[in-house]
């Protein structure tokens, strides 16, 4: 990292001092996975979790009760990740709740219909546009199409002819469509809560879907979004990807016995 990245990627005194007040043992640590632990690349089957912040997560996991919520599909999310949460969420929520279990046919069944459908109206007639069914929900990338707007307003408008309707959850070059009906990332952190009686949980997170979590305004939720924005529901936020590291070693140090 050079010096002047490393300026920007430290918590701001206000953040500090809050945090250090909020966590103790006893806290949930949640995290999103794709731009939170792992840095945004161009192919989605490429990503790293950085030696820095792995190290750090598997230590955070011996000190406290740690939890990944991704719109990853949960057997994907597990192959990129290089330590254990001890609970983990995929498909916005949509995947790994205990009161899921009886709906993963409707969802599975939707999404099946959906991705043909979205391949004849949009895939088949666009470059670089590619749908990715994780089973429980789809996304569909236009990272790789020239005109990303051209792009994103046609694979809207294709999502919007679908029948039954999904949730339409915008991120970063990506449409993702979810089942009405299946619980968000906001859902399944409370659930999560409530699953392991915690009082409080932090999340951090830097996309549209983590917007479920901030968009609770819960008192018990510390809600840290990874890059600013001036529409974001979070009260927290990092300047970039790079500032989970200083994070983390915040939290290291305040819940390691003196
Ligand atoms: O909730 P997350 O863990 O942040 O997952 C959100 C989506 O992440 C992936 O797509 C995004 O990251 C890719 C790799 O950096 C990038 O190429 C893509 O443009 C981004 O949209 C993943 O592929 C999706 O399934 C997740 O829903």
């Amino acid at each position: 990292m050079r010096p002047d990245e490393k300026a920007v990627t430290l918590l701001s005194p206000a953040i500090r001092k809050d945090l250090r007040s909020f966590i103790d043992q006893r806290t949930l640590f949640a995290f999103d996975l794709d731009g939170t632990l792992a840095p945004i690349t161009s192919d989605p089957s490429n990503i790293v979790i950085a030696p820095e912040i792995s190290v750090r997560m598997s230590r955070l996991c011996n000190l406290a009760r740690i939890a990944v919520l991704t719109g990853r599909g949960l057997e994907d999310a597990r192959s990129h990740l290089t330590f254990n949460p001890h609970y983990l969420i995929g498909n916005h929520g949509a995947e790994g709740l205990p009161e899921l279990d009886g709906k993963r046919e409707v969802f599975l069944n939707l999404c099946h219909d959906w991705e043909h459908h979205v391949r004849q109206l949009v895939v088949n007639s666009l470059s670089g546009i590619t749908v990715e069914n994780k089973g429980e929900t789809l996304s569909i990338h236009y990272r790789n199409h020239p005109d990303h707007q051209t792009a994103s307003s046609l694979i809207l408008r294709a999502a919007s002819s679908l029948r039954p309707s999904p949730r339409i959850i915008h991120g970063k070059c990506v449409v993702n469509l979810v089942p009405a009906g299946a619980p968000n990332k906001g859902d399944a952190l409370l659930s999560t809560m409530k699953q392991g009686n915690f009082e409080k949980a932090l999340f951090v997170g830097d996309d549209e879907t983590d917007e479920d979590v901030f968009r609770l305004r819960n008192q018990c939720i510390f809600g840290i979004r990874v890059g600013e924005k001036e529409s974001s529901f979070a009260r927290y936020f990092l300047s970039s990807q790079l500032g989970v590291v200083d994070l983390l070693d915040e939290v290291i140090r305040t819940l390691e016995p003196m």
